[in-house]
């Protein structure tokens, strides 16, 4: 299922968000003691992680981790490990544990056993934010990548190496089952287009060629897509 809200403005969105966040990262360290929190990369979030950076909350008590990344170390300018660090673990949130996807091999395929094992004995998530491209794709769930198949099945592991054919880098992406176990996920769209492409996925049911139907159309999980012009 899915819910749309709409905002005026990205500043508008990006301070109800970081308060939405806020509230569920203070409610899991109230119940269980930690938090976890599953952002993307790409240009949509960098506001809201500026704004979430400063926002007052037991930092030290969260888990900040990627859904995706590019098989790039954190030099690069377009590892979203990168952009995390430099966005939102700054301020009051410098002090939250970072998992990073990233390990120093030649390529993703090479390196998945090495993270696997960061992020497969994770618990529940408590929010994940989840991106979209324009063709589809979430976290590094690409519609024309050989892996698309192996990271929708239900029992895919926590974490695969894919290989986009449109887009550069080969990449490192939580599946869907591990993205799906979250008490709260969110599509976060900026862009009259990103709307366009919401429309789409939700009037076609093929998985495969738009990969955020899985979650916008999943059975049982809800998506708050989180959305302004
Ligand atoms: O490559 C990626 O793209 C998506 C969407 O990025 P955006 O720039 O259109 O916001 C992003 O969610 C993903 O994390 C990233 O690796």
């Amino acid at each position: 299922m899915m819910q749309l809200q709409q905002f005026s403005d990205t500043a508008a969105l990006n301070h109800d968000f970081a308060c939405r966040l806020v509230n569920i990262l203070q409610q899991a360290i109230a119940e269980r003691g930690v938090a976890y929190l599953v952002v993307s990369g790409g240009k949509t979030p960098q506001a809201l992680f500026s704004a979430l950076s400063t926002t007052d909350l037991a930092w030290d008590k969260v888990t900040v981790l990627l859904a995706d990344d590019r098989w790039l170390d954190d030099s690069q300018p377009d590892s979203n490990e990168r952009l995390v660090k430099a966005t939102l673990l700054q301020h009051n949130a410098k002090a939250a544990r970072f998992i990073s996807l990233y390990a120093d091999t030649a390529s993703a395929f090479d390196g998945v056993v090495q993270v696997l094992p960061r992020i497969a004995t994770l618990p529940t998530f408590d929010a994940v934010i989840l991106g979209m491209g324009e063709d589809g794709h979430t976290a590094s769930l690409f519609p024309c990548s050989a892996q698309i198949q192996h990271g929708l099945a239900a029992d895919a592991p926590a974490v695969l190496a894919t290989e986009p054919t449109t887009a550069p880098y080969q990449r490192i992406s939580l599946s869907l089952p591990r993205l799906l176990n979250s008490r709260h996920i969110f599509l976060h769209l900026v862009g009259s287009n990103k709307l366009s492409v919401l429309d789409k996925a939700m009037a076609g049911t093929d998985v495969f060629a738009m990969p955020i139907r899985a979650f916008l159309q999943h059975p049982v999980a809800t998506v708050t897509a989180m959305y302004t012009a």
